[in-house]
């Protein structure tokens, strides 16, 4: 290789030097991470980099570019860089007021919709409440899936719901969703009993919360995550006062932690309102949902 090739700072180039940078400054996904950032910076796809490898970028590209991988070299999510995160199968705007969607909430998604499939094809409007939904993506992506479905989406957060609402306008269901911000279901107007409540409320306890890894820590809400001193503070607030607001049948659906499973379980096993507890295991085997249904 001659020198002056040597000196060019081609796409090829930029993947490679960033791939190792961010290796070596803990990335999981150093590759993919460099890849994602740079088509950014480059204002197109992933895979349209693949067809320019000897291409150099110009300054204005170089320059977002360095300020991308700066940041991330500092920890920020990529996720949050984008501005984006795709959540089964649609993208979804994230900011430093939401969580970003992990993959293990589209079981939630995944057991709500089978639910209705389940209970069979219905003309009636379904009223569903989403608990806590930070980006809104599990009450647009039942939205999207459920036509006659109206979902009250509700966070304690006005910054979240805002970005929620952003959601819901690009996905078209913003007029089936209503945005509350209220504590749990405090202010949720109690008009008719729900079908459904869905909720990925915050699990972890004050001690995870403090092992937790620092990309996390330092760049996602403490708000969305910490649950309590134990992690089941909240979900246990949450079956107070989400049974009582179902249908007879309906079904509470959440999300927790594997290690507050059996507790929760156990929990429930003590609750009058509660009945077919049903617990949902994620593709790594761990105890992730809790379907419970209010008795009849
Ligand atoms: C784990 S995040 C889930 C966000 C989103 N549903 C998801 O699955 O990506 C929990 C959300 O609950 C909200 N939250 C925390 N405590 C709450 C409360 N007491 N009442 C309502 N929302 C709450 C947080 O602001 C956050 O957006």
């Amino acid at each position: 290789m001659s020198a002056e090739q040597a000196e060019k700072w081609t796409i090829l180039k930029l993947l490679e030097w960033t791939t190792e940078y961010f290796g070596k400054s803990g990335s999981d996904s150093p590759r993919l991470d460099a890849e994602l950032l740079l088509a950014e910076a480059r204002g197109c796809q992933r895979i349209e980099l693949y067809t320019a490898f000897n291409e150099e970028p110009d300054e204005a590209v170089r320059t977002a570019f360095r300020e991308l991988v700066r940041r991330r070299g500092e920890g920020t999510p990529v996720s949050q860089l984008l501005g984006r995160k795709e959540f089964y199968s649609l993208s979804f705007r994230v900011s430093e007021d939401t969580l970003i969607p992990r993959p293990e909430t589209e079981h939630l998604v995944i057991e709500a919709l089978d639910e209705f499939k389940r209970l069979g094809q219905t003309n009636d409007k379904l009223q569903i409440a989403d608990i806590g939904t930070g980006s809104g993506i599990i009450a647009i992506c039942l939205a999207k899936n459920l036509p006659n479905a109206h979902v009250s989406a509700i966070d304690i957060s006005p910054a979240a719901l805002r970005i929620a609402e952003l959601n819901a306008a690009d996905h078209k269901v913003q007029d089936r969703i209503d945005f509350i911000e209220s504590d749990l279901l405090a202010k949720l107007p109690a008009t008719q009993p729900l079908d459904m409540i869905c909720s990925n409320p915050p699990y972890v306890s004050e001690a995870e919360y403090a092992e937790l890894d620092k990309s996390v820590r330092d760049f996602e809400p403490r708000q969305a995550l910490v649950g309590g001193p134990d992690g089941t503070e909240t979900i246990v607030r949450l079956i107070d006062e989400a049974l009582p607001r179902l249908k007879p049948g309906g079904r509470l659906i959440f999300e927790l932690s594997p290690m507050i499973a059996d507790s929760v379980t156990e929990h429930l096993a003590h609750v009058d309102a509660a009945e077919d507890v049903r617990v949902i295991k994620d593709l790594s085997g761990h105890k992730r949902i809790i379907s419970v249904a209010r008795g009849k």
